[in-house]
Formats: structure tokens, C-alpha cells, sequence
């Protein structure tokens, strides 16, 4: 399609990008020269790069999770960081390329068949494809697509998720599953929780969301943002992302912010806000951003392991009976996701929202 055939002024712009559901990608495919106002971010919401500081957040090989060593790691590291990336985590390669593989088989798809996962036009609410965080309030849009997908049962989703990417992304989905509770149970020893029963479970793990994000090729990046700076609302997250980069993490308690090298074989993982809640705030969930760029469509692929909806969450008792004070109130795990999506994205504002 050629540049003049769509007019970019704001509204008509808001209708092609997210009514019509060509995306950031159908946007991006123009070739436009320059990046549309809607856009543009204030400057407050783009990465200053005189910011970005030259160190790494910890790269902790898994293989041994039980040494005590390790187990250290990844508790000092969530403490600390709230970021780190893992190696020999027991994922198998060729796993992760059949989903990078759907992921893009995605996102090429026409837009007639993408916009079948428009919210208006989804056979479930649980499979959605979206643009930007939440259109209906951005002031400016991220220049990112996605597609998000809660999972409920290996029937529906074999029912409802897209064709093209659906097998790919519940074998992932299962495939994570030893890696996630293992962490999980090594995070819960450094609280003084030996094991996870089955009520911590559904706290830490009781349900899942898988989204696909695309952050095409972009004419002007350093105007906009690809992903705001925000936390995830997540108990802890695992990421993964391609070989482009682009991924950025507050250091924590500074203003200072750190890359996210794509490093061969690693998946990140970064705590989330429930986590930070449940451990009375010894996890840290921190704030992260990705950058736009102008040469290569990026793909990552976050699995939000999360609380079910229906848990009433806040500080665990082991925590609290160790005599701390806690520093947040219950809240129902539904309302707070809702309150995170109900606004646009901003770094950490969710977690005021059940401060004590
Ligand atoms: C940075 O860019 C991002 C980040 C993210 C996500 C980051 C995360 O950390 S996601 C982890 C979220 N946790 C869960 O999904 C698990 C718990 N789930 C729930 O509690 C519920 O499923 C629910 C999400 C609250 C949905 O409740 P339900 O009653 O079933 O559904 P609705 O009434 O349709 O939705 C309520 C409310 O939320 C909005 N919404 C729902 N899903 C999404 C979504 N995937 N993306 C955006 N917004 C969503 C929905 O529109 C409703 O809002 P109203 O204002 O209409 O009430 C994600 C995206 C990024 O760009
Ligand atoms: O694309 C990335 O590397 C991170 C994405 C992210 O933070 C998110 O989807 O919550
Ligand atoms: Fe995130």
C-alpha cells in the first residue's frame, strides 16, 4: 500500500492502527518517513540514553539449582535487581525457535485474520490482539502489537487461540512449567518457606498469561517508546526475547537504567508486583522499558505467572510472623489487575494502590 493512502493525522491514524487492526506493524509496512504525532512520546516517557549505565544485570546458571550457592544467587539477585537472566534452565532449544517461529507467523498474518482478535471481534476475552497498552486512554501509543492470551484450559485454547501459533505456544507454556515452580520453590526458601503446598501455589502460580509482542522497524525511535516503563503485576515473569536488545531495567532505588543483552540460551526472568507484595517488599519488582529501534522487528515473548484471579493477596504470614510489619494491604488479585489496566502504564504506580 502506498504512504498517501493513509492519512495520518490523529483520528484516522487511531482508526487504521487499532478499529481496523493493522497494528504498529501496517503502519510500519508504509514505510513512512517520519513517526506520526500520536507517537510521539514527551520526553519524560522516552529512555534517556546519558542514563543508561554500563552494567549487567546477573546471568545464573540453573543446571544446579539446589546448590546452596544457587540458591543464593537467585535470592540476592530478586532482592537486589528484580532482573536476571538464566542459563541451562531446561527449556529446550528447539521449543524456544518453534515459538519465535509462530510468533512471527503471527504477526505476518493478514490483517483480516489478526483483526479476527480484535476485543470486539474475539471468541473469547481470554485471546486478544492489541496495539499500544490501553488505546482508549494513551496519550500517546507505544510503538508495539500484541497478542495476549490468559490461559484457562488446554481445550479452550486449542479452540480459541490462533491456528498458526497456538501448539507452538502451549508447548512452551508446558515446557516452562518445571522451571517456573522450581524457581518459584528456591524464591520461597529465601522467605524461610521450605516447601510450596498447594495454597502457595495458587498464589504464586495459579494462573498464566502468555503474550506475543512485535515492535516493528521504526522511522524515528528515539521520539517514542517501544514498552512505557512499568512493572508487572505478575508474581514473576519469564522472558523471552529475541537477538535484537532493546530491553531496559531501572537500577534499583536509582534513576540510572541497565541493557538487557540478548545473551544465546537465556530466558529473563524479573519479579512482579505480587511477588513484592507477598514477600512483604524483600522482592523487588522493577521497573523496565523497551526502546524502539531502526533496523530490525523485534519479538519478545513474556509468560506472566500470576495468582488466580479470585486470591485475596498480601504480605505471606511466614513473612509477617517473622516479625516484620506488613507493608501492604489484601487485595483481590482481579481488582488489581483491573486497576493496572485501567489507566495508561506508569512505572510503579499500581503497587500504590494496596500500600499500607
Ligand atoms: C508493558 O506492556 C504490557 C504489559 C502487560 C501485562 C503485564 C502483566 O504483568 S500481565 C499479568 C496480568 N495478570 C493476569 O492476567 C492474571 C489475572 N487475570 C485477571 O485477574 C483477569 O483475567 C483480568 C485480567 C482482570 C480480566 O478480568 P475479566 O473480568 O476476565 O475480563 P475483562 O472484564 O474483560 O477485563 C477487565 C479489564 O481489564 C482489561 N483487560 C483485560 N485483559 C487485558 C489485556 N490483555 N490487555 C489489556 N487490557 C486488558 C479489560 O479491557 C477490562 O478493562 P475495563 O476498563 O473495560 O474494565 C500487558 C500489555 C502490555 O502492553
Ligand atoms: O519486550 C520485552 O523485552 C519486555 C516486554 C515487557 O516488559 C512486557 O511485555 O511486560
Ligand atoms: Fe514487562
Amino acid at each position: 500500500m502506498a504512504t498517501s493512502v493513509i492519512n495520518t493525522t490523529t483520528p484516522e491514524l487511531k482508526h487504521f492502527v487499532v478499529d481496523q487492526g493493522h497494528g504498529v506493524k501496517g503502519l510500519a509496512e508504509l514505510k513512512i518517513k517520519t513517526l506520526p504525532e500520536l507517537f510521539i512520546q514527551p520526553l519524560q516517557r522516552r529512555l534517556d540514553m546519558t542514563k543508561v549505565v554500563p552494567e549487567l544485570i546477573p546471568v545464573i546458571d540453573i543446571s544446579k539449582y539446589e546448590d546452596p550457592e544457587v540458591v543464593q544467587s537467585i535470592c540476592d539477585a530478586a532482592k537486589n535487581w528484580g532482573f536476571f537472566q538464566i542459563v541451562n534452565h531446561g527449556v529446550p532449544v528447539s521449543i524456544i525457535d518453534n515459538l519465535k517461529d509462530a510468533t512471527h507467523k503471527f504477526f505476518a498474518l493478514s490483517t483480516d485474520e489478526k483483526k479476527k482478535y480484535l476485543f470486539q471481534n474475539s471468541p473469547t476475552k481470554n485471546v486478544r490482539f492489541l496495539t499500544s497498552f490501553r488505546p482508549e486512554v494513551d496519550k500517546a501509543y507505544e510503538w508495539k502489537d500484541h497478542l495476549s492470551c490468559f490461559y484457562v484450559s488446554d481445550e479452550e485454547a486449542l479452540k480459541f487461540w490462533p491456528s498458526v501459533c497456538r501448539h507452538q505456544v502451549l508447548e512452551y507454556l508446558k515446557s516452562s512449567e518445571i522451571l517456573i515452580k522450581r524457581l518459584l520453590e528456591v524464591l520461597m526458601k529465601g522467605l524461610g518457606i521450605p516447601k510450596l503446598d498447594k495454597t502457595n501455589e495458587s498464589f504464586l502460580m495459579g494462573s498464566k498469561r502468555i503474550n506475543l509482542n512485535y515492535y516493528p522497524i521504526c522511522p524515528n525511535p528515539e521520539l517514542t517508546i517501544g514498552a512505557s516503563s512499568h512493572s508487572d503485576v505478575s508474581t514473576l515473569t519469564v522472558l523471552l526475547q529475541d537477538e535484537t536488545g532493546g530491553l531496559y531495567v531501572r537500577k534499583l532505588d536509582t534513576d540510572s537504567w541497565v541493557h538487557v543483552p540478548p545473551v544465546k540460551g537465556s530466558l529473563t526472568i524479573n519479579i512482579g508486583d505480587a511477588l513484592q507484595i507477598m514477600s512483604n517488599g524483600r522482592y523487588k519488582s522493577v521497573e523496565h522499558q523497551v526502546v524502539a529501534n531502526a533496523n530490525e522487528n523485534r519479538i519478545s515473548v513474556p509468560i506472566f505467572v500470576n495468582p488466580r484471579p479470585s486470591d485475596v493477596i498480601g504480605p505471606l504470614p511466614e513473612v509477617i510472623n517473622a516479625g516484620e510489619k506488613a507493608l501492604y494491604k489484601q487485595v483481590l488479585y482481579s481488582d488489581y489487575v483491573k486497576h493496572f489496566f485501567r489507566k495508561s502504564v506508569n512505572g510503579k504506580d499500581t503497587v500504590e494502590f494496596v500500600k499500607v
